[in-house]
Protein backbone atom coordinates (compact mmCIF):
# COMPACT_ATOMS: atom_id res chain seq x y z
CA UNK A 1 0.00 0.00 0.00
CA UNK A 2 1.48 3.41 -1.18
CA UNK A 3 1.11 6.53 1.83
CA UNK A 4 -1.12 9.20 1.85
CA UNK A 5 0.95 12.14 0.76
CA UNK A 6 0.14 14.93 3.15
CA UNK A 7 -0.06 18.09 1.52
CA UNK A 8 1.48 20.32 2.81
CA UNK A 9 0.71 23.06 -0.36
CA UNK A 10 -3.46 22.66 0.09
CA UNK A 11 -2.71 23.34 4.58
CA UNK A 12 -0.83 26.38 3.85
CA UNK A 13 -3.75 27.56 1.91
CA UNK A 14 -5.92 26.70 4.17
CA UNK A 15 -4.00 28.33 7.06
CA UNK A 16 -3.62 31.85 5.46
CA UNK A 17 -7.09 31.72 4.50
CA UNK A 18 -7.87 31.53 8.06
CA UNK A 19 -5.80 34.46 8.84
CA UNK A 20 -6.77 36.84 5.64
CA UNK A 21 -9.89 36.62 7.94
CA UNK A 22 -8.47 37.47 11.20
CA UNK A 23 -6.45 40.12 9.65
CA UNK A 24 -9.69 42.22 7.84
CA UNK A 25 -10.93 42.03 11.13
CA UNK A 26 -8.04 43.64 12.85
CA UNK A 27 -7.98 46.35 10.33
CA UNK A 28 -11.68 47.12 11.18
CA UNK A 29 -10.28 47.58 14.78
CA UNK A 30 -7.37 49.84 12.97
CA UNK A 31 -4.53 47.25 13.46
CA UNK A 32 -2.68 46.41 10.64
CA UNK A 33 0.16 43.85 11.12
CA UNK A 34 3.64 44.68 9.73
CA UNK A 35 6.40 42.65 8.76
CA UNK A 36 9.51 43.46 8.25
CA UNK A 37 12.11 41.04 6.46
CA UNK A 38 15.76 42.03 6.32
CA UNK A 39 18.00 40.57 3.25
CA UNK A 40 21.05 41.04 3.54
CA UNK A 41 23.79 40.63 0.13
CA UNK A 42 21.87 38.41 -2.88
CA UNK A 43 21.94 34.52 -1.75
CA UNK A 44 20.20 32.95 -4.51
CA UNK A 45 18.15 30.90 -2.66
CA UNK A 46 16.65 33.43 -0.57
CA UNK A 47 16.10 35.25 -2.96
CA UNK A 48 13.62 32.90 -3.51
CA UNK A 49 12.41 32.27 -0.24
CA UNK A 50 11.94 36.06 0.91
CA UNK A 51 9.76 36.48 -2.75
CA UNK A 52 7.30 33.67 -0.61
CA UNK A 53 7.52 35.28 2.37
CA UNK A 54 6.09 38.45 0.58
CA UNK A 55 3.81 37.09 -1.61
CA UNK A 56 2.31 35.35 1.00
CA UNK A 57 2.18 38.34 3.54
CA UNK A 58 0.22 40.37 0.49
CA UNK A 59 -2.44 37.44 0.25
CA UNK A 60 -2.91 37.35 4.04
CA UNK A 61 -3.27 41.37 3.95
CA UNK A 62 0.24 41.75 6.03
CA UNK A 63 2.16 44.95 5.21
CA UNK A 64 5.48 43.65 4.03
CA UNK A 65 8.55 45.57 4.14
CA UNK A 66 11.23 44.55 2.15
CA UNK A 67 14.66 45.66 3.37
CA UNK A 68 17.90 45.02 1.17
CA UNK A 69 21.41 45.95 2.26
CA UNK A 70 24.59 45.27 0.53
CA UNK A 71 26.51 42.33 1.52
CA UNK A 72 28.89 44.88 2.73
CA UNK A 73 26.90 46.01 5.58
CA UNK A 74 28.48 46.46 8.77
CA UNK A 75 27.75 44.30 11.61
CA UNK A 76 27.19 47.73 13.26
CA UNK A 77 25.09 48.92 11.20
CA UNK A 78 22.29 46.19 10.74
CA UNK A 79 22.70 45.97 14.59
CA UNK A 80 21.40 49.81 14.20
CA UNK A 81 18.72 48.65 11.30
CA UNK A 82 17.16 46.29 13.58
CA UNK A 83 17.46 48.81 16.91
CA UNK A 84 15.41 50.73 14.50
CA UNK A 85 12.90 48.36 13.92
CA UNK A 86 12.51 47.55 16.88
CA UNK A 87 11.19 50.93 18.18
CA UNK A 88 9.12 51.25 14.51
CA UNK A 89 5.28 51.37 15.54
CA UNK A 90 4.03 50.37 11.81
CA UNK A 91 6.14 47.29 12.62
CA UNK A 92 5.03 43.73 14.66
CA UNK A 93 7.29 40.75 13.01
CA UNK A 94 11.04 41.10 12.12
CA UNK A 95 12.89 38.63 10.10
CA UNK A 96 16.20 38.59 9.11
CA UNK A 97 17.21 36.34 6.21
CA UNK A 98 19.70 33.60 7.30
CA UNK A 99 22.33 32.99 6.48
CA UNK A 100 24.36 36.23 6.60
CA UNK A 101 27.64 37.27 5.58
CA UNK A 102 30.60 35.30 7.51
CA UNK A 103 31.66 39.22 8.50
CA UNK A 104 28.66 39.29 10.91
CA UNK A 105 27.70 37.31 13.94
CA UNK A 106 24.36 35.74 13.13
CA UNK A 107 23.45 35.30 16.75
CA UNK A 108 24.33 38.92 17.94
CA UNK A 109 22.11 39.96 15.11
CA UNK A 110 19.48 37.86 16.51
CA UNK A 111 19.48 38.59 19.70
CA UNK A 112 19.63 42.33 18.91
CA UNK A 113 15.99 41.06 17.86
CA UNK A 114 13.05 42.36 20.27
CA UNK A 115 11.48 38.88 21.82
CA UNK A 116 7.77 40.57 20.85
CA UNK A 117 8.96 40.99 17.37
CA UNK A 118 10.66 37.76 17.03
CA UNK A 119 8.49 36.08 14.57
CA UNK A 120 10.95 33.67 13.64
CA UNK A 121 11.25 32.06 17.07
CA UNK A 122 14.99 32.42 16.92
CA UNK A 123 15.84 34.72 19.93
CA UNK A 124 17.60 33.63 23.18
CA UNK A 125 14.14 34.59 25.24
CA UNK A 126 11.70 32.83 22.74
CA UNK A 127 13.83 30.01 22.73
CA UNK A 128 13.90 29.90 26.70
CA UNK A 129 10.26 30.54 27.26
CA UNK A 130 9.60 27.92 24.34
CA UNK A 131 11.77 25.26 25.92
CA UNK A 132 10.22 25.92 29.61
CA UNK A 133 6.45 26.16 28.19
CA UNK A 134 5.80 29.70 28.49
CA UNK A 135 4.06 31.71 25.98
CA UNK A 136 6.71 32.65 22.99
CA UNK A 137 6.39 33.15 19.17
CA UNK A 138 7.37 29.35 17.89
CA UNK A 139 9.71 28.98 15.37
CA UNK A 140 8.32 28.55 11.73
CA UNK A 141 9.43 25.29 10.60
CA UNK A 142 8.61 22.90 13.88
CA UNK A 143 5.32 25.00 14.32
CA UNK A 144 4.19 24.41 10.88
CA UNK A 145 5.44 20.50 10.94
CA UNK A 146 3.29 20.45 14.38
CA UNK A 147 0.22 21.86 12.56
CA UNK A 148 0.49 19.51 9.42
CA UNK A 149 0.17 16.46 11.84
CA UNK A 150 -2.44 17.93 13.53
CA UNK A 151 -4.38 18.80 10.53
CA UNK A 152 -3.89 15.24 8.95
CA UNK A 153 -5.44 13.19 11.77
CA UNK A 154 -1.90 11.75 13.22
CA UNK A 155 -1.92 10.72 16.62
CA UNK A 156 0.85 12.45 18.78
CA UNK A 157 0.46 11.44 22.30
CA UNK A 158 1.79 7.84 23.08
CA UNK A 159 3.89 7.43 19.79
CA UNK A 160 7.54 7.05 19.38
CA UNK A 161 9.00 10.09 17.58
CA UNK A 162 12.12 9.81 16.37
CA UNK A 163 13.98 12.94 15.00
CA UNK A 164 16.93 13.04 12.53
CA UNK A 165 18.93 16.27 12.86
CA UNK A 166 19.83 18.74 16.01
CA UNK A 167 20.00 22.22 14.25
CA UNK A 168 18.78 24.71 16.66
CA UNK A 169 15.94 26.10 13.98
CA UNK A 170 14.27 22.34 13.72
CA UNK A 171 15.67 19.48 15.23
CA UNK A 172 16.02 20.84 18.36
CA UNK A 173 12.68 22.47 18.70
CA UNK A 174 11.06 19.78 17.00
CA UNK A 175 11.95 17.49 19.12
CA UNK A 176 10.22 19.51 22.45
CA UNK A 177 6.91 20.42 20.63
CA UNK A 178 6.76 16.55 20.13
CA UNK A 179 7.50 15.63 23.52
CA UNK A 180 5.17 18.41 24.65
CA UNK A 181 2.68 16.72 22.40
CA UNK A 182 2.73 13.35 24.72
CA UNK A 183 5.52 11.83 22.75
CA UNK A 184 8.03 10.13 23.54
CA UNK A 185 10.82 11.11 21.12
CA UNK A 186 14.56 10.04 20.47
CA UNK A 187 16.98 12.97 19.10
CA UNK A 188 19.10 11.82 16.38
CA UNK A 189 22.03 12.94 14.22
CA UNK A 190 24.81 12.50 11.48
CA UNK A 191 26.79 11.06 13.95
CA UNK A 192 24.52 8.96 15.18
CA UNK A 193 25.44 5.32 15.29
CA UNK A 194 23.67 2.45 13.23
CA UNK A 195 21.04 4.97 12.27
CA UNK A 196 18.53 3.02 10.97
CA UNK A 197 18.39 1.08 14.54
CA UNK A 198 16.87 3.82 15.57
CA UNK A 199 14.57 5.54 12.92
CA UNK A 200 12.84 2.20 12.32
CA UNK A 201 11.33 2.29 15.68
CA UNK A 202 9.71 5.57 14.87
CA UNK A 203 6.01 5.68 14.44
CA UNK A 204 6.85 9.23 13.25
CA UNK A 205 10.01 9.63 11.70
CA UNK A 206 11.32 13.95 11.39
CA UNK A 207 13.86 14.09 8.74
CA UNK A 208 16.20 17.00 8.97
CA UNK A 209 19.79 16.39 8.65
CA UNK A 210 20.19 18.34 5.52
CA UNK A 211 21.44 15.75 3.32
CA UNK A 212 20.04 15.19 0.08
CA UNK A 213 17.58 11.51 -0.29
CA UNK A 214 19.73 10.10 3.00
CA UNK A 215 16.89 8.26 4.55
CA UNK A 216 16.28 5.03 2.48
CA UNK A 217 13.08 2.42 2.61
CA UNK A 218 15.47 0.44 4.96
CA UNK A 219 15.46 3.37 7.98
CA UNK A 220 11.54 3.24 7.85
CA UNK A 221 8.88 1.02 9.76
CA UNK A 222 6.59 0.02 7.90
CA UNK A 223 3.27 2.29 8.20
CA UNK A 224 5.36 5.30 10.21
CA UNK A 225 4.66 8.59 9.38
CA UNK A 226 7.74 10.71 7.48
CA UNK A 227 7.83 14.26 7.54
CA UNK A 228 10.90 15.73 5.67
CA UNK A 229 11.97 18.96 6.42
CA UNK A 230 15.20 18.61 3.84
CA UNK A 231 15.61 21.40 1.32
CA UNK A 232 18.34 20.66 -0.67
CA UNK A 233 19.20 21.79 -4.19
CA UNK A 234 20.63 18.53 -5.50
CA UNK A 235 21.43 18.19 -9.43
CA UNK A 236 19.35 21.42 -10.37
CA UNK A 237 15.94 20.31 -8.54
CA UNK A 238 14.56 20.49 -4.98
CA UNK A 239 15.13 16.93 -3.17
CA UNK A 240 14.20 16.30 0.80
CA UNK A 241 16.19 14.12 3.34
CA UNK A 242 14.18 11.47 2.54
CA UNK A 243 13.99 8.90 -0.56
CA UNK A 244 10.62 9.83 -1.42
CA UNK A 245 10.05 6.67 -4.00
CA UNK A 246 11.01 4.38 -2.20
CA UNK A 247 9.84 5.06 1.52
CA UNK A 248 6.10 6.15 0.15
CA UNK A 249 5.79 2.33 -1.15
CA UNK A 250 5.91 1.32 2.77
CA UNK A 251 4.89 4.91 4.84
CA UNK A 252 1.09 5.14 5.89
CA UNK A 253 1.88 8.95 5.76
CA UNK A 254 4.66 11.21 4.00
CA UNK A 255 5.22 14.86 3.08
CA UNK A 256 6.25 15.55 -0.16
CA UNK A 257 9.48 17.91 -1.10
CA UNK A 258 8.58 20.68 -2.24
CA UNK A 259 4.82 20.63 -1.54
CA UNK A 260 5.26 19.38 2.22
CA UNK A 261 6.67 21.25 5.23
CA UNK A 262 8.24 24.31 3.03
CA UNK A 263 4.71 26.40 2.64
CA UNK A 264 3.74 25.48 6.23
CA UNK A 265 6.95 27.08 7.41
CA UNK A 266 5.95 30.57 5.60
CA UNK A 267 2.27 30.30 6.52
CA UNK A 268 3.41 30.21 10.43
CA UNK A 269 5.33 32.97 9.99
CA UNK A 270 2.56 34.77 8.55
CA UNK A 271 0.55 33.36 11.68
CA UNK A 272 3.22 34.56 14.29
CA UNK A 273 3.31 37.97 12.38
CA UNK A 274 -0.95 38.25 13.07
CA UNK A 275 -0.22 37.04 16.95
CA UNK A 276 2.39 39.37 17.28
CA UNK A 277 0.77 42.58 16.08
CA UNK A 278 -2.25 41.06 18.27
CA UNK A 279 0.18 40.97 21.55
CA UNK A 280 1.46 44.40 20.78
CA UNK A 281 -1.68 46.14 19.70
CA UNK A 282 -1.36 49.63 18.66
N1 LIG B 1 15.43 34.00 9.29
C1 LIG B 1 15.12 32.95 8.54
N2 LIG B 1 13.92 32.37 8.70
C2 LIG B 1 13.56 31.29 7.93
O1 LIG B 1 12.44 30.75 8.09
C3 LIG B 1 14.48 30.81 6.95
C4 LIG B 1 15.72 31.46 6.83
N3 LIG B 1 16.01 32.51 7.63
N4 LIG B 1 16.63 31.03 5.93
C5 LIG B 1 16.34 29.93 5.03
C6 LIG B 1 15.32 28.96 5.59
C7 LIG B 1 14.65 28.10 4.55
N5 LIG B 1 13.23 28.43 4.61
C8 LIG B 1 12.26 27.97 3.73
C9 LIG B 1 11.00 28.50 3.66
C10 LIG B 1 10.08 28.07 2.72
C11 LIG B 1 10.39 27.10 1.82
C12 LIG B 1 9.40 26.70 0.80
O2 LIG B 1 8.30 27.24 0.70
N6 LIG B 1 9.73 25.76 -0.10
C13 LIG B 1 8.87 25.33 -1.19
C14 LIG B 1 9.65 25.36 -2.50
C15 LIG B 1 10.28 26.67 -2.81
C16 LIG B 1 11.29 26.60 -3.94
O3 LIG B 1 10.98 25.96 -4.96
O4 LIG B 1 12.35 27.20 -3.80
C17 LIG B 1 8.37 23.94 -0.93
O5 LIG B 1 9.00 23.19 -0.17
O6 LIG B 1 7.34 23.59 -1.50
C18 LIG B 1 11.64 26.52 1.88
C19 LIG B 1 12.56 26.96 2.83
C20 LIG B 1 13.05 29.41 5.53
N7 LIG B 1 14.20 29.73 6.14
Amino acid sequence: MTATIIDGKTIAKEVRSELKIEVAKLKEKGLIPGLAVVLVGNHPASESYVKGKIRASEEVGINSRLIRRESSISERELLELIETLNADPAIHGILVQLPLPDHINPDKVIATISPAKDVDGFTPVSVGNMVIGQEALLPCTPHGIMHLLQRSGVQIAGKHAVVVGRSNIVGKPISLLLQRADATVTMCHSRTADLASHTKQADILIAAVGRPEMLTAEHVKPGAVVIDVGVNRHEGKLVGDVKFDEVKEIASAITPVPGGVGPMTIAMLMRNTVEAAKRIGK
